[in-house]
């Protein structure tokens, strides 16, 4: 189903990814960690096309999505929505016109100048705020909203594009470990309720363990691991961070279980 195939992106002289390899075959929940520089976030960007690749292809169902060009690679974009790690939404607008801007590039000019939207659309984007629980702020500036609402209001606008894969980019790093549990659980049901497949870059072990069914390894824009959960051994984990034998892992926990209020720590802070 999606193949990468020796993606590379240089910055200047630095590989930033080098060389990246993989496929999935079926639409799980995939996590990719590694310490801050590992190359996430630049490989999520060459998936949507935000960011050119340096070199590689990446197929999905035999097309290489990397070589498409105009109005095919703008569709390609609304098949893989990003989510990122500070929402992105347009913070004084209401947030049932945030989720409506997940289609925008489906309007006309005329219909995007006077903000008209067709009622069958209204419709869903209130029903996907009501799937995530949060229908009642439909009317509410996004800014109103606490960070975990935040986070859900950008599913639901990257769900009203229908998209086959929902790319996330660190969704949990600005929040507290409640509101990281809630949105996490929320990927999670699109991923299994609704078989789109999930690829989210994560900073910690603990919440890759919970909720991925594969785990990919990042470090120094190459993978070095590539395996379930309960394989991430401690030793894994520590190649993967290129700590030494001081390496903690409870310092990589985001503390999500939902009896904790502790703080979150990361792996970055323990190893900075
Ligand atoms: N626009 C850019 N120009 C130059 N170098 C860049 C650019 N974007 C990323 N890099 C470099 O590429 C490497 C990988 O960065 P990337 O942001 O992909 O890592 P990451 O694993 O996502 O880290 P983080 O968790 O901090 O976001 C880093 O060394 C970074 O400095």
């Amino acid at each position: 189903m999606l193949e990468v195939k020796a993606v590379t992106r240089m910055f200047g002289a630095k590989a930033a990814v080098d060389s990246v390899s993989f496929t999935i075959d079926h639409p799980g929940f995939v996590g990719i960690i590694g310490r801050s520089g590992a190359g996430k976030s630049t490989f999520l960007r060459m998936m949507n096309r935000l960011i050119d690749a340096t070199s590689g292809e990446i197929r999905v169902d035999g097309r290489n999505v990397l070589a498409l060009r105009g109005a095919e690679a703008r569709a390609w974009q609304s098949q893989c929505a990003m989510i990122f790690q500070q929402f992105n939404l347009v913070p004084r607008m209401d947030v049932a016109s945030n989720v409506l801007h997940g289609i925008l590039n489906r309007r006309s000019t005329l219909q995007t100048m006077f903000n008209l939207w067709p009622r069958a659309d209204i419709l869903r984007a209130l029903d996907i705020l009501d799937r995530l629980g949060i229908a009642e702020q439909a009317p509410k500036r996004a800014e109103a909203l606490s960070g975990g609402q935040q986070q859900r209001v950008a599913i639901a606008r990257a769900l009203m594009q229908d998209p086959r894969i929902i790319l996330a980019d660190e969704p949990i790093a600005s929040l507290d470990p409640m509101n990281a549990q809630v949105v996490m659980d929320t990927l999670k049901r699109i991923n299994t309720e609704d078989g789109r497949m999930v690829i989210a870059n994560l900073h910690t072990l603990d919440t890759a363990r919970r909720y991925c069914d594969r785990v990919i390894g990042m470090r120094d824009g190459r993978i070095v691991f590539d395996g379930t959960p309960d394989q991430l051994s401690t030793g894994v984990a520590r190649d993967i961070y290129g700590a030494d034998e001081t390496f903690n892992e409870a310092a990589t926990s985001t503390a999500i279980p939902a009896d904790t209020t502790a703080d979150r720590t990361y792996a970055d802070i323990m190893l900075s």
